[in-house]
C-alpha cells in the first residue's frame, strides 16, 4: 500500500549524466521511468520536477563572468530539454506524460497553468514541470518545493546524489553522519546545503514534509513511496 496519494518528485539533473560526462545517459534515464512507473502502477498520482545541471548550471555561467539572470535562463531551458526526454522515455515505457512550462515556449511545451496539472494528475498522467519556477536565482529545488505545494502533494522527494541528509556534506567530510529526519529548523540554522533556503523555508511554511533518498539506490523511490525507511525526512 502506498503511503501516499499524490507526491511531487524532484529529479536530479546532474544524475542524468549518468557515466558520460554531459548530457542525458540512456540507461540512466530508462532507469529512473521505470522506478516512476513502479510507483504509478500503486495509484499514486506523480509529478516531477527536473533539474538541469547536466547540461548548464546559471551559477557556472556566472562564475565566468556572465549575466546571472541570462545563465538562469540558459539552465532553466536545460530544464526543458530533460523534461521532453523524459517525457518522451515515459512514452516508450508505456506511461503517459505531459509536460508544463514555466516561461512561454508553446510551439514546444504546453504552458503551466494550475488546474490543467490538476487535471492530469487526476488522470492518472504523469505531469512534468519544466523550466524550475520561471525566475532566475532559484533552483529546482525550489520550483519543486512551490509546485508541490500548488498541487497539494504530500511530500516532496528529493532524489539526489546522497542516500540523504548529513550533518556535513558527504562528499567533502568522510565522518559526515546521515540522519533519519530532522526538522526544518534544524536543517536552516545549521545551512545544510543539500537542498537551498528558499525550498527549505517555503516547505516549512507549508507545512510540505521532504524526504531526501538515492537516485541511484535501486527501489529507493519505491520504498519511500510505501513509507518504509529509506533516505532522510525533513520535517516540520
Ligand atoms: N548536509 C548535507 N547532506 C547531504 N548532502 C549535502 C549536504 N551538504 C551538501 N550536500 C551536497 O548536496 C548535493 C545535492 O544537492 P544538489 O547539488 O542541489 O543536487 P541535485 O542535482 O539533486 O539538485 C549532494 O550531492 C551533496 O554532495
Ligand atoms: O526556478 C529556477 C530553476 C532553475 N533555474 C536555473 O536552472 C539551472 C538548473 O537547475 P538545477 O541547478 O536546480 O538542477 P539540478 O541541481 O537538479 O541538476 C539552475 O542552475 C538555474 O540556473 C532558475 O534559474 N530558476
Amino acid at each position: 500500500m502506498p503511503a501516499y496519494k499524490r507526491i511531487l518528485l524532484k529529479l536530479s539533473g546532474e544524475a542524468l549524466m549518468g557515466d558520460d560526462a554531459y548530457g542525458i545517459n540512456r540507461a540512466t534515464i530508462v532507469r529512473m521511468v521505470q522506478e516512476v512507473r513502479e510507483v504509478t502502477q500503486m495509484g499514486v498520482e506523480v509529478a516531477v520536477v527536473i533539474g538541469g545541471g547536466n547540461i548548464f548550471r546559471g551559477v557556472a555561467g556566472g562564475s565566468v563572468g556572465m549575466d546571472r539572470a541570462t545563465a538562469d535562463y540558459m539552465g532553466m531551458l536545460a530544464t526543458v530539454m530533460n523534461s521532453l526526454a523524459l517525457a518522451d522515455t515515459m512514452r516508450q515505457e508505456g506511461m503517459t506524460a505531459r509536460v508544463m512550462s514555466a516561461i512561454a515556449i508553446e510551439q514546444v511545451v504546453e504552458p503551466y497553468v494550475r488546474p490543467k496539472a490538476l487535471q492530469y494528475l487526476e488522470e492518472g498522467k504523469v505531469v512534468v514541470f519544466a523550466a524550475g519556477t520561471g525566475n532566475p536565482f532559484f533552483t529546482t529545488d525550489t520550483a519543486a518545493a512551490l509546485r508541490g505545494a500548488e498541487i497539494g502533494a504530500e511530500i516532496v522527494l528529493k532524489a539526489t546524489k546522497v542516500d540523504g541528509v548529513y550533518t556535513a556534506d558527504p562528499k567533502k567530510d568522510p565522518e559526515a553522519k546521515r540522519y533519519s529526519r530532522i526538522s526544518f529548523d534544524e536543517a536552516i540554522t545549521r545551512n545544510l546545503q543539500v537542498m537551498d533556503g528558499a525550498a527549505f523555508a517555503l516547505c516549512r511554511d507549508q507545512k510540505l514534509p521532504i524526504k531526501v533518498f538515492s537516485i541511484f539506490k535501486p527501489g529507493a523511490l519505491k520504498r519511500v513511496v510505501q513509507g518504509e525507511d529509506e533516505g532522510t525526512l525533513v520535517h516540520v
